[in-house]
């Protein structure tokens, strides 16, 4: 079941996005001690931002010190680096919490396996799936302008990937190129689902996600999910041309 959520700016989709956060963790902790999450990079971070620690209604219900949290895709690089989506979080999230908040748990790669070579690529992407839980009690993707998630692009082999939870590959078009990523058997075992997409530079492929005939697509393919729930938390500018019925969260 897919829920498209709509808001007039990305500011406010991603504050929506937070509260929902926000309830899957009470959700994941009334249950465990722990909740257990998976985020993308790219312009997700900044949202993560917005809607965890600028959202102030939301800021106080975070749980930081009960959190493990793990990236569904990095690309393989030392983690200070610019385009590392650990050393991304970690600037624009984790270095603003206050001092006295216990950090929470943040899975970064092996570092000590990264070569130029890039011939220990598959011994982080194995080395990175011996760290993660059975499952997450959420992930969050972001979509690509080709529709693609995570490092999973249209029309590459990993799609078919379907024994590895975590894979390496070396020739992603979005740069940097090697990088490790989620496949889709592990994203399956996920609780629940949500995606942040915002601007007018996507807007030509939420129009293809949600036309119905687009299903060679990963985003689609996530959609297509049986017995997750996806919700999708999108600006205006984004989801215009799309045909979607849209609401907004609670
Ligand atoms: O590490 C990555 O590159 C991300 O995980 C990637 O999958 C991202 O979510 C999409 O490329 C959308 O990125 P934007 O939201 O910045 O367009």
């Amino acid at each position: 079941m897919v829920e498209v959520y709509s808001y007039p700016n990305s500011e406010s989709a991603a504050y929506a996005l937070g509260e929902y956060i926000a309830d899957a963790q009470d959700k994941a902790l009334a249950k465990n001690k722990v909740f257990r999450i998976a985020i993308s990079g790219g312009s997700l971070v900044g949202a993560l931002q917005e809607g965890l620690i600028l959202n102030k209604k939301v800021a106080p219900r975070v749980k930081w010190g009960q959190w493990e949290i793990y990236f569904v895709d990095e690309r393989l690089l030392p983690l200070s680096y610019e385009d590392s989506n650990y050393g991304l979080f970690k600037r624009k999230l984790v270095n603003l919490l206050d001092p006295k908040v216990t950090r929470p748990y943040i899975a970064a790669i092996n570092t000590t396996l990264l070569s130029p070579s890039g011939g220990q690529d598959d011994s982080i992407a194995k080395d990175y799936e011996k760290k993660l839980p059975d499952h997450m009690d959420l992930i969050i993707l972001g979509c690509g302008e080709d529709g693609h998630i995570c490092s999973l692009f249209p029309g590459h082999e990993l799609l078919e990937e379907n024994v590895k939870m975590v894979a390496n590959l070396e020739d992603s078009p979005k740069l940097p190129p090697r990088r490790i990523t989620f496949t889709f058997p592990y994203l399956k075992k996920a609780t629940q689902i949500a995606f942040y997409a915002r601007g007018s530079g996507k807007k030509p492929i939420l129009k293809k996600v949600f036309s119905g005939t687009a299903t060679e697509l990963p985003s689609v393919k996530v959609n297509q999910f049986k017995k997750i729930p996806v919700s999708w938390f999108v600006d205006e500018a984004a989801i215009e041309d799309a045909n979607v019925k849209t609401s907004t969260y609670k």
